[in-house]
């Protein structure tokens, strides 16, 4: 994960006027804020008060500091939210182990006799432990807080008692010119008969042992990343969902070839059910109900996982005392972050737009620097890449090719397979693609899409490019280290130079 910016020179001199003059901005402190972190008084005001220290709000946080706010973080569990307590680390850690397993599995293609590797459930979980441990001592937010004159405050959860003023579950108090709403979200339990007795994928660490038989229900990027490692680990998975394909939000060409991995791996996978209708317990374990094709169909496991979505936290925020609105499980935004009181922001998981780390580091500045200097920051959404660890790994950027025929049918598409790359066939990884789109000149790449080995760091190369603004021809020119999997990106980028734009009936 990028750590947020901080140049030792921090900037004090921030404009106090607002671009817009729509939001009035705040007219920073000469003297950078020298209060201990932690301690506050009943009252006490800030320019900038952000909830939540996940990295939404660490990023929006440092950087307003940077920018000369005094500035005040309220955080109701452990520093650094979802992302590294309980989300990406350690899901990229089960992610480790379940790569380690398969390659224990195949390590006898190159020679080496290992014999059937076994998972021991609890040393797995400590380790993630351990790894999760490890990654906070690098990332040491709260003394980067402090560095930065940022007062951070533990003292349970903030709610708004008017749109100025904060309180905390201590009682305490907390007034700010500008509130960032950073509080993330947390799983959605489906409303059916029987969910409590699932788990939430921030809770699958908790699992008394390995499931022999796992259900998970959601084919999202959580869901699909969950049933690799439970797959890989040797459980039997089902997977359920109601959306028509697994990984709805990538292109579609990925959610085919990761779906058919998903069964030759042996895993059930049922796309396009109408609906789960209850869970409840057996003398054999949990039976799954669901519907598909109007009949009714039930399987029998030790564990479901309920991968179902992402809703804000936004429950206890007292969000109707500052006159902020909740649509559909999150707090609306314009592009500036700004929601209906314009000196209330709602930023990352919050808004329940791009649910990623690296949306919400860009948003929290972006917001940051909206509140202190005046409203002008929007952030480049078409660049953030995102991806996930399935077997094979799939990742994505930009237009999927069917947003990116929709507002140009003359765009150009090409698609490398990995089975021609050296590099996959040496490690035996031939399975996967990378598909480039550009436009009808080729000046510009508006997407690019790849499932297969290091799929992630192969389209975030790509992103470079597009952020460089590198158009098709400059990109085929560029040389690539051999034997790499990089070298796709040259093989698509000419293969797309000798595509031929789709005839229109203007032609
Ligand atoms: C299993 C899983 C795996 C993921 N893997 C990836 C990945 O590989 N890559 C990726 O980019 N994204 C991944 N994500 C998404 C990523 O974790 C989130 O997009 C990111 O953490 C959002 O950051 P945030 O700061 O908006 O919210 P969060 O990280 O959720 O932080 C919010 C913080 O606010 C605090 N808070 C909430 N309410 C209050 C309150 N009332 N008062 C005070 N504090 C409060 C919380 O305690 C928390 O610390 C994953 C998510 C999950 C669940
Ligand atoms: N690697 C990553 O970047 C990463 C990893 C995990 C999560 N995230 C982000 O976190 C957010 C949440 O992810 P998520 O996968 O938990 O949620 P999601 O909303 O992306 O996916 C939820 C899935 O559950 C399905 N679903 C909903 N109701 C259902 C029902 N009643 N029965 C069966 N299926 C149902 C939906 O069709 C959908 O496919 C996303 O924005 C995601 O991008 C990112």
């Amino acid at each position: 994960m990028p750590e947020p910016t901080t140049p030792a020179a921090a900037p004090r001199t921030a404009r106090a006027t607002s671009a817009s003059g729509t939001t009035p901005a705040i007219a920073p402190h000469a003297e950078p804020a020298t209060r201990a972190s932690g301690t506050i008084a009943d009252g006490d005001t800030f320019d900038v008060a952000v909830i939540g220290a996940g990295p939404a709000g660490t990023a929006a946080a440092l950087r307003a500091a940077e920018l000369g706010a005094r500035v005040v973080v309220l955080e109701a569990g452990r520093v650094g939210g979802t992302c590294v307590n309980t989300g990406c680390v350690p899901t990229r850690v089960l992610a480790k182990t379940a790569r380690l397993m398969r390659d224990a599995r195949h390590a006898d293609d190159y020679g080496i006799q290992l014999g059937q590797p076994r998972i021991d459930w609890a040393a797995t979980v400590a380790n993630v432990h351990a790894r999760v441990d490890r990654v906070r001592d690098i990332k040491r937010e709260a003394e980067r807080f402090a560095a930065a004159g940022i007062t951070l405050v533990q003292e349970g959860r903030a709610r708004f008692e008017d749109e100025t003023t904060l309180v905390l579950d201590s009682g305490r108090r907390v007034r700010a010119a500008s509130v960032l709403i950073c509080v993330g979200g947390h799983s959605r339990r489906l409303p059916i008969p029987g969910a409590e007795l699932a788990t939430v994928p921030e809770d699958v660490l908790h699992l008394p042992e390995l499931p022999r038989r796992v259900a998970v229900i959601g084919a999202g990027n959580t869901g699909a990343q969950l049933v690799t490692v439970f797959s890989s680990f040797g459980s039997e998975v089902t997977l359920l969902d109601v959306a028509p394909r697994v990984l709805m939000a990538s292109d579609a060409a990925i959610s085919s070839v990761v779906s058919d991995a998903f069964a030759r791996q042996g895993i059930e996978v049922h796309t396009g059910i109408e609906t789960v209708e209850r869970l409840s317990r057996s003398s054999s374990g949990i039976d799954v109900w669901w519907r598909a094709a109007g009949a009714s169909a039930t399987k029998t496991v030790d564990a479901v996982i309920m991968a179902t979505g992402w809703p804000a936290d936004v429950d206890d925020l007292g969000l109707e005392k500052a006159g902020v609105e909740v649509v559909r499980s999150a707090i609306p935004a314009d592009r500036y972050f700004r929601t209906a009181v314009p000196h209330i922001f709602a930023v990352g998981d919050a808004n329940g737009r791009d649910m990623l780390v690296q949306a919400a580091q860009f948003e929290g500045e972006a917001a940051a620097e909206n509140a202190v200097l005046g409203v002008n920051r929007r952030t480049p959404q078409h660049l953030l890449p995102a991806g996930g660890f399935t077997d094979p790994d799939y990742a994505g950027v930009g237009l999927t090719e069917v947003e990116a025929r929709e507002r140009d049918p003359q765009c150009v598409v090409a698609t490398v397979p990995f089975s021609g790359v050296d590099r996959a066939v040496i490690d035996d990884r031939g399975t996967g693609f990378l598909k480039l789109i550009a436009d009808r000149r080729r000046e510009l790449i508006l997407g690019a899409h790849a499932v297969g080995e290091n799929a992630i760091e192969v389209v975030q190369s790509v992103t470079t490019a597009m952020a460089a603004g590198v158009d098709v021809s400059t990109l085929a020119n560029v040389r690539f280290a051999y034997p790499t999997y990089s070298a796709v990106i040259g093989l698509a980028a000419r293969a797309l130079l000798a595509e031929s734009p789709r005839p229109t009936e203007l032609d």
